[in-house]
């Protein structure tokens, strides 16, 4: 059970600890599987995506911004200028076809969907869950006129894809918590905090965590000389996270069925895309044949 925080007493929850709803597991990963998935990441050319887009301006009083990591998608792709997915109304438009799971993380998917189903029925398991979506993000620092500015962060939120939401952590690990709701003038209340270790799987759902609270990566260790892949220019990774998600399958588009307007906004990313994989080469030359 998670104990209600108390003052002056940091809350640190142990592997394989009982907290309804929040599963974790440090050694989850094989030593084989965490070194054929990084063999894996290895080969990904990661994208430095903008905040907005031409028709998804900046609100007043907010410029464009670059997103604080590099990021890659697979199933379908979120890109931030199209929002995300945020059912039920942000459902159109938002998630772009994107290339399958290598089978090493199908492997852990697998895993992963069975023990999501022991641990969540009725309304915390929706019809039709399954893990066909994820986000691998990068953290680190990046290299700003001359000097290394530490970006391994993440703000609070919330997971709006629907059902239970599973992460596999590599490298440096991460301080995770889960804070209640933020109101105006009031500190917010730390209700979970979860350090995530290498090769550790964290999986959570049901209310408590996907509705009443919103989880935000609160700091990145830092051990010298850690260094991940893939490499990239600018960006020193020292973790990384996979997030697997579940998108109903009709909210999954492909590019070439995209409204004009979005496809303008994220034709730039799939091109980038394409320079490297042949999977958004196909999903581009799609929209030529009409
Ligand atoms: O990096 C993590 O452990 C969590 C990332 C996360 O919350 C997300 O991608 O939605
Ligand atoms: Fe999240």
């Amino acid at each position: 059970m998670a104990l209600p925080p108390r003052h002056g007493r940091s809350l640190v929850h142990k592997a394989r600890q009982r907290t309804p709803g929040h599963h974790y597991n440090a050694s989850f990963l094989s030593s084989a599987d965490r070194a054929s998935i990084l063999e894996w990441l290895g080969t990904l050319h990661p994208l430095w995506e903008q905040r907005y887009s031409a028709h998804f301006p900046p609100p007043p009083g907010q410029s464009q911004r670059r997103l604080l990591r590099p990021v890659y998608w697979l199933g379908n792709w979120q890109f931030a200028c199209l929002d995300y997915y945020r059912p039920p109304k942000g459902v159109k438009d938002r998630c772009v076809k994107a290339e399958p799971f290598p089978a090493v993380l199908q492997r852990q998917v697998d895993k992963v969907e069975e023990l999501a189903r022991r641990m969540f029925r009725g309304p915390d398991m929706p019809t039709g869950w399954h893990l066909n979506t994820c986000l691998v993000n990068f953290y680190g620092s990046r290299l700003e006129d001359g000097h290394w500015v530490d970006t391994a962060r993440v703000g609070e939120h919330k997971d709006f894809e629907p059902g239970p939401v599973a992460s596999l952590s590599l490298g440096e690990r991460a301080l995770l918590q889960f804070v209640t709701s933020s109101r105006p003038g009031e500190r917010d209340e730390v209700v979970l905090e979860q350090w995530l270790d290498d090769g550790a799987l964290q999986l959570f759902g049901g209310a408590r965590w996907k509705d009443q609270t919103f989880h935000r990566v609160q700091r990145v260790d830092t051990r010298a000389g850690l260094l991940l892949p893939p490499e990239l220019p600018d960006f020193r990774t020292r973790r990384i996270n996979l997030t697997f998600r579940y998108v109903p399958d009709a909210h999954v588009t492909p590019f070439a069925l995209l409204s004009a307007e979005a496809r303008e906004d994220v034709r730039g990313y799939m091109e980038t895309l394409a320079s490297h994989s042949a999977f958004f080469r196909a999903e581009l030359a799609r929209e030529k044949r009409g």
